[in-house]
């Protein structure tokens, strides 16, 4: 009778051991075999296998060999299923290996402030990875192409670009800024000296012609003197052609009179993104229609840089990062992935129109030029003012 009573108070005492916590490691294996990612060879499914791993400062790297057969969609497929699996974010790559890095902390909005800019140089900050905040530099990979589905965060992104470039360097930074709709979103910075907005297609081509223009002359100054990139010479203006929709740009996508036009945008874009570069333009070309008709292949082919908001099909994925993923992302608005040569995931920082005036209106002059905060240094109770006062 006592053995048969033994039995569910064993039973029961089971239950309340502590079970050990299941490894990251063992989870990611479970993980490739619920989701069958693995090819069937013979009798036998081969899955991914864990070949090494290394301990970072807030992260763990996975090696795996991958089984031959297995494609990069398949992969990159089960990314979101580790992700609520380990309730952690992680990031892949694929290059002969599976490189899986899981991460420790997680992404979080934050919002811009004025540190963020470094006066002197071209480098931008496009948001805070895992590994804290990366800048993108436009003198060494001039243009960048952005993307991604209505309400995510193109704008912001576009405008943190902008304000970062400008307060960089307010006596070199020109802007020509093909604001699509309607001017809605930059029109209101066409007063500051440094940018120029064109609000339509007929604008827009304009626009185009006089920087071809210019782009022809400069090409004729740079080969008499012998050089063949601007970052190699004492000329330190660079001029940025901003736009925003790609899409109203393209003749595949609108017609009637308004075709020409935006043919002969495209070949100016295109003119500009092929040669511009070495001469000192860069090219900012961001669409929320990411199809091969809003991105002409010209365009893209030249540009290396990519950023991708959440693209409702892989599709998209594929036009602004030549892979898949981005249509995988969070639904959160500035979460985006940031790609050369390899994908970060970011966070673009947040920023509105109302902190970009103030900030320049705290670092520009009426003219909207530079001007510097100068501590003249007077004893206090002189009877002087003792705010540092501003001088251009
Ligand atoms: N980096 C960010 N951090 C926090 N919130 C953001 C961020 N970016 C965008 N948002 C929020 O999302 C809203 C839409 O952003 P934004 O206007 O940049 O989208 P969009 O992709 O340009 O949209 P559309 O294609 O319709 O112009 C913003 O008003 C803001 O509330």
């Amino acid at each position: 009778m006592l053995e048969w009573l033994a039995i569910p108070a064993l039973a029961m005492g089971a239950a309340f051991i502590p079970k050990k916590p299941v490894s990251d490691e063992v989870k990611i294996q479970r993980i490739f075999e619920n989701t069958n990612t693995c090819i069937k060879f013979g009798d036998s499914l081969q899955h991914p296998k864990l070949r090494t791993k290394k301990n970072g400062d807030g992260y763990v790297s996975y090696f795996y060999s991958v089984p031959l057969g297995l494609g990069e969609s398949n992969i990159q497929s089960v990314l979101p299923a580790i992700k609520d699996g380990l309730n952690k974010e992680a990031e892949m790559e694929l290059d002969g290996f599976l490189k899986l890095t899981v991460y420790e902390t997680k992404l979080s909005n934050w919002t811009y402030d004025d540190k963020l800019i470094r006066p002197g140089t071209w480098e931008v900050p496009v948001g805070v990875s895992y590994q804290g905040i990366l800048y993108h530099d436009f003198d060494k990979l001039p243009h960048m192409l952005m993307g991604g589905a209505t309400r995510f965060g193109k704008t912001v992104c576009l405008k943190a670009i902008f304000n970062t470039l400008l307060l960089n360097n307010p006596d070199d930074a020109e802007f020509y800024i093909l604001d699509m709709k309607a001017g809605l979103e930059f029109y209101k910075f066409s007063g500051l000296p440094q940018v120029k907005v064109a609000c339509d297609v007929y604008e827009a081509a304009e626009m185009l012609n006089e920087i071809v223009e210019q782009l022809k002359g400069d090409e004729k100054m740079f080969r008499s003197r012998g050089w063949n990139n601007i970052v190699d010479t004492p000329i330190k203006k660079r001029k940025f052609v901003i736009v925003d929709e790609g899409a109203e740009l393209s003749p595949r996508i609108i017609g009637g009179s308004k075709k020409k036009y935006a043919e002969y945008s495209q070949s100016a874009l295109s003119e500009i993104s092929r040669i511009g570069g070495g001469i000192g333009l860069r090219l900012i070309y961001c669409t929320q229609y990411p199809t091969k008709e809003s991105v002409s292949m010209s365009v893209k082919m030249n540009i290396v840089s990519r950023i991708s908001f959440l693209v409702p099909e892989a599709i998209g994925s594929k036009v602004l990062l030549d892979e898949y993923g981005a249509e995988k992302l969070p639904a959160i608005p500035g979460r985006a992935i940031y790609k050369v040569e390899k994908k970060h995931f970011i966070q673009v920082p947040y920023i509105n129109d109302k902190m970009i005036f103030q900030m320049m209106g705290e670092r520009l002059d009426e003219n909207g030029k530079n001007r510097t905060v100068v501590n003249d240094h007077r004893q206090a109770g002189s009877g002087e003012d003792q705010t540092p006062t501003t001088h251009t």
